[in-house]
């Protein structure tokens, strides 16, 4: 089974364009897991952009599925994360001024800091992830640093779905067979859609949960969250 984690950075941004409390952050994850979603995924960032450190705090004792914290590890987002305790931590190397996540780790040449790094968070009993291009290679140093799991970053599957989806998801697929071979574990996320989702849940083995918000907000204008996280539910389904 896939678990849908809802990204609720994008509540969060919309949030902050007035400054209040509108939409609530907490509420929206609230919501998100009574109308099915089976994690809340948040991201938050140095500038504060949309998750503050504050709803970092407020949601912790509000998500009662899976906390999954996503972040570059930096210093204070490592003491932060190993204070919260969330389920699970993803690695993600994005630089301060990029407008969003736009690669994963090189994990050969970042092995020692990543083994130290991921050393800290499974002492504290926190489950780590490494945002991971589609590389089959990189895999092994991944499992060398100690990483639970790889999330695959699947920018690259989602911009080129519409027009070559089989090209476009085999370096996915064979970055996952390298990843069960290495006894880690399946994530996934990065405009991942309504669209393209099915396609890359019914393919990737193993794919144990998928990430998504940019995408799932967007069409909760239209849909309603409750119907649009029942739709992500639906396509995630096996039978
Ligand atoms: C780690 C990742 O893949 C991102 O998708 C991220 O969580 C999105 O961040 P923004 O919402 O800041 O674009
Ligand atoms: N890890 C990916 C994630 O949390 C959501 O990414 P996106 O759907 O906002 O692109």
């Amino acid at each position: 089974m896939t678990k849908l984690s809802v990204n609720i950075n994008k509540i969060a941004t919309l949030r902050n364009a007035r400054g209040g409390e509108t939409p609530s952050v907490t509420e929206a994850a609230v919501k998100i897991q009574e109308f099915g979603g089976q994690g809340i995924t948040i991201h938050p960032r140095p500038d504060e952009r949309h998750i503050t450190r504050k709803d970092v705090y407020d949601l912790k004792p509000l998500v009662t599925t899976e906390f999954n914290i996503e972040g570059n590890p930096y210093q204070s987002f490592i003491d932060m994360v190993l204070d919260v305790k969330p389920e699970q931590v993803t690695l993600v190397p994005d630089a301060d001024d990029a407008i969003t996540s736009n690669a994963g780790w090189d994990t050969k040449k970042h092995l020692d800091f990543l083994t130290e790094i991921i050393a800290e968070f499974k002492n504290a009993g926190i489950r780590t992830s490494v945002f991971l291009d589609p590389l089959p290679e990189l895999v092994e140093y991944a499992a060398k640093a100690g990483a639970d799991r790889i999330e695959l970053y699947t920018e690259a599957y989602a911009k080129n779905y519409l027009t070559h989806k089989e090209q476009a998801i085999k370096p996915y697929y064979d970055t996952a067979v390298e990843a069960t071979h290495f006894g880690l574990g399946i994530n996934a996320g990065h405009d991942l859609s309504l669209e393209n989702l099915k396609y890359f849940a019914d393919t990737i083995p193993n794919l144990l949960e998928v990430s998504i918000g940019h995408a799932l907000v967007s069409e909760a204008l239209y849909m309603g969250l409750e119907n649009t996280v029942q739709a992500y539910l639906k396509r995630l389904a096996k039978w």
